[in-house]
C-alpha cells in the first residue's frame, strides 16, 4: 500500500521517525515535506497537497503531523474526498478506518513519544473499513453534502 505523510516544523522529527517505520513494514512512502525543518512553515502547504495525493491515488491513505494535529487534519478535510481523523489513542485510530473509512490520519507529535505515534499509525494502517451499512450510510451523508458544495 501507497503512504503518503506531510508535516510541518512541529512534526518534522516524528515524520522522520515514521518513515523508515513505513518502509520497513512494507509501505510504499510518498513524502510531501516538510523538506528542511523551518519553525516558521505553515501546516496547510505541506497537508493539502498531501491529502490531494491520497485522493488522487484509491487505495492510499495519508498521515499528516504537526504539534496537536488539529491544524493538519482541519486542512486535510479542505480537501474534496478527504476523510481525515484526529487520533489521540489507539481506539480512534481504529475507529477512524472501522467506521469512518478515514483515508488520512492526524498526530500530534507534541502529545505522544514516538514509539506510542508510531503505534496509533500501524493501528490505523491495519485496520480495515467494516462496510457495515449504518457507517456506509453516513459516509455517503458526506460525500453527499461535498458533491453538492464542492468544485
Ligand atoms: O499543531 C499545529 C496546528 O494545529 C502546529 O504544528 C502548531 O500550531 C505549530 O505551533 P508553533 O508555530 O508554535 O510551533
Amino acid at each position: 500500500m501507497r503512504v503518503h505523510i506531510a508535516s510541518d516544523h512541529a512534526g518534522f522529527e516524528l515524520r522522520e521517525y515514521v518513515i523508515p517505520k513505513l518502509k520497513e513494514a512494507g509501505y510504499e512512502v510518498v513524502d510531501h515535506g516538510a523538506t528542511t525543518y523551518d519553525s516558521l512553515d505553515h501546516y496547510p502547504t505541506m497537508c493539502i497537497p498531501c491529502a490531494e495525493a491520497v485522493v488522487a491515488d484509491p487505495g492510499s491513505l495519508g498521515i499528516v503531523i504537526g504539534g496537536s494535529g488539529n491544524g493538519e487534519q482541519i486542512a486535510a478535510n479542505k480537501v474534496k474526498g478527504a476523510r481525515a481523523i484526529l487520533a489521540w489513542n489507539q481506539d480512534t485510530a481504529a475507529l477512524g478506518r472501522e467506521h469512518n473509512n478515514a483515508n488520512v490520519i492526524g498526530i500530534g507529535a507534541r502529545q505522544h513519544a514516538p514509539e506510542e505515534a508510531w503505534t496509533l499509525i500501524k493501528t490505523f494502517l491495519e485496520t480495515p473499513w467494516s462496510e457495515e451499512d449504518r457507517h456506509q450510510a453516513r459516509v455517503d451523508l458526506l460525500t453527499e453534502y461535498e458533491d453538492k458544495t464542492k468544485k
